[in-house]
């Protein structure tokens, strides 16, 4: 079985930078790729990334580069970029990954404008390396901290799997390996839509009761999406499906749900966007999710709900008045 020593990060956010800690304390060699050179300068010096996860302290061995050639002796790659950098990133890093080496995808997002997902963009970008992904419950800071946390990592081959999860595991941060990279990948990007709706329906106080229906009928998108596009149902309703969703929908710390808070209180998205050097995918996934559904024949009433109020086609009250207008149907398809 492969065994994978020299792991690049490619990507210095939250997430990037708790997944290279993880991969750190099970022994690996870290390299960690950062857009910006105030993170590669807080890493190598401080040992914490001041900018993006203050407050976790760093192994000292990992080290950061904001030079895509200085990861090319890698042998597996973790691309944790947002989804909307994606595409241009990897065609960057295309010349220094090496024929064959796996590529583990740990953003939740869908390409805005052409509606890939991001096995598709890796596919196009770097087709000589081997797909596979990460997804699951799980806050970045939690797994710095070493608090207990459980994802998807999937992967065709199970061997390559296998070794990415020993690659990035440990006792507090548990992989479990799963064969269908379209289930984890809807599952992490549709749920953050859907948080943005959680976020709304908290934020203009309609209800424990709604806050339910929304996360069970919201499940109910994911799962029609999922299975269009060729998910197995018990991946969506596993970790990077179902407990993602309840994770991020029960959560204020969530980027994704608090957005849809403060627009549920009454504020712009550009003051909440403008407000936050953090990503929140579900903003820019909602439209690729209201689009793919769209030419899957899929419906997908909340996403769609939320996809307007982003883009201020309707106002959060009508989006709500909207959604209780729709007729009364069976609950399962
Ligand atoms: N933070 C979490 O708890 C968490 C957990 C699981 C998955 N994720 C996913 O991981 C992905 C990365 O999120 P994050 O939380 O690490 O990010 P973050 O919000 O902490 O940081 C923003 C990231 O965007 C990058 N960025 C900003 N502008 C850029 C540009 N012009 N070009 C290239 N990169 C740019 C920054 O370098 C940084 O890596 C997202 O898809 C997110 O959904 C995050
Ligand atoms: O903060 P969010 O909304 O980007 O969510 C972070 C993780 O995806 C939770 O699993």
């Amino acid at each position: 079985m492969a065994s994978y020593q020299t792991i690049g990060v490619i990507g210095a956010g939250a997430w990037g930078t708790a997944l290279a800690q993880s991969a750190a304390q099970a022994g690996r060699s870290v390299k960690i790729w950062a857009f910006e050179p105030e993170v590669v300068e807080a890493i190598n010096t401080a040992h914490e990334n001041t900018v993006f996860l203050p407050g976790a302290p760093l192994n000292p061995s990992i080290t950061a580069s904001s030079d895509p050639s200085d990861l090319s002796d890698c042998d597996a790659f973790l691309m944790v970029a947002p989804a909307q950098h994606a595409r241009g990133i990897l065609a960057r890093f295309a010349p220094h990954i090496a024929q064959g080496a796996p590529v583990l995808l740990c953003a939740k997002g869908f390409e805005r404008e052409s509606l890939a997902l991001m096995t598709d963009v890796l596919r196009e970008t770097v087709p000589h390396a081997i797909p596979a992904v990460l997804s699951g419950p799980s806050f970045a800071i939690d797994v710095a901290k070493g608090l207990p946390t459980a994802v998807t990592l999937a992967c065709e081959d199970r061997d390559t799997g296998e070794a990415l999860m020993e690659a990035v595991g440990s006792q507090t941060f548990r992989p479990y390996w799963s064969g269908d990279l379209v289930g984890a990948e809807v599952g992490g990007s549709v749920k953050n839509v859907l948080a943005i709706a959680a976020g709304i329906v908290e934020g203009r106080g309609l209800g424990k009761s709604a806050h339910a229906a929304l996360i069970a009928r919201g499940f109910a998108e994911m799962t029609r999406l999922g299975l269009a596009l060729g998910a197995k149902r018990e991946t969506l309703t596993g970790l990077c499906g179902l407990g993602d969703l309840v994770l991020t929908c029960s959560s204020p710390q969530s980027r994704n749900m608090s957005c849809g808070l403060a627009l549920g209180q009454g504020q712009t998205l550009e003051s909440v966007l403008g407000a936050r050097k953090a990503v929140t995918e579900g903003v820019a996934t909602a439209p690729a999710v209201v689009a793919l559904a769209k030419t899957r024949g899929v419906d997908m009433p909340i996403c769609a709900a939320v996809d307007a109020v982003l883009a201020g086609r309707i106002s959060v009250d009508d989006a709500i008045q909207a959604l209780l207008n729709r007729p009364f149907g069976p609950e399962t398809d």
